[in-house]
């Protein structure tokens, strides 16, 4: 029976990192930010649905979002951000249960389930295990701000629009300490993943 493993955290705590290390031990992953990117491709009906709300500046020339213009926009003002998510929740749930039955067909061991916002939109209630990925939030901060170009402001405003990282702790199954290297997280990893063969 092929078992599903949320994975979450909170914003640059790492699951990405995580996932990558699953994925080499063989693991199929649904990424929600990848398949999020993909609903929101140009002229798809949800980038037409987000241009119709936010008007046509949150548009490029190419049709595709102007992403960094729509993230200042959503991480500084809660009802803006309640706006976009009306807007994208439906269609991005939709196309994630796609993404689990396809995945489920090989009848893998596991699938694992990357989402950023698991417990905000209920995904654990489907999920036999839940992983959180965490970090000190001085050592979160500091990535967030060094990967996405951002001032300290910004980023906070970015981790603020979460579910407090510790929240999601208490309700995990299993927590991944990330705060240190990356070997260091490879060997939890991998220690917990014995655990579900
Ligand atoms: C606001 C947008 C344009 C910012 O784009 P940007 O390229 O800067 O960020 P990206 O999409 O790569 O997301 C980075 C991280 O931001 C956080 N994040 C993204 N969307 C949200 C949201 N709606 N609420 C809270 N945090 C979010 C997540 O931790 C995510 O991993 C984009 O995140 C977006 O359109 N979000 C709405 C769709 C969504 O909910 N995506 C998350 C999939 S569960
Ligand atoms: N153990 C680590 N040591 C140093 N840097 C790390 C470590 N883990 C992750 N990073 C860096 O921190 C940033 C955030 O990591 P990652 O993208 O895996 O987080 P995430 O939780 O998937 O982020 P998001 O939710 O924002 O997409 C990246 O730039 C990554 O390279």
């Amino acid at each position: 029976m092929t078992q599903l493993i949320g994975l979450t955290g909170g914003i640059a705590t790492g699951k990405s990192t995580v996932s990558n290390i699953l994925a080499q031990a063989g693991l199929p992953i649904v990424d929600a930010d990848k398949i999020a990117w993909k609903v929101e491709g140009p002229g798809m009906p949800t980038t037409q649905a987000i241009a119709a709300h936010f008007g046509p500046q949150v548009l490029l020339a190419d049709g595709s979002l102007n992403r960094p213009w729509l993230g200042h926009l959503v991480f500084n003002d809660a009802t803006k951000l309640a706006e976009l998510n009306a807007i994208t929740r439906m269609p991005i749930q939709q196309a994630i249960l796609t993404a689990i039955v396809a995945a489920g067909k090989k009848a893998p061991r596991a699938i694992i389930l990357d989402v950023p916002l698991l417990f905000e939109g209920g995904w654990d209630h489907i999920c036999d295990q839940v992983i959180v990925v965490s970090a000190p939030p001085a050592v979160v901060l500091q990535r967030l701000m060094a990967r996405n170009h951002l001032d300290e402001a910004a980023a906070q405003a970015r981790i603020d629009s979460q579910l407090p990282l510790t929240t999601k702790a208490q309700r995990a199954d299993v927590v991944i300490d990330n705060g240190q290297n990356v070997d260091k997280t490879r060997t939890a990893v991998l220690k917990w993943l014995k655990t579900i063969n």
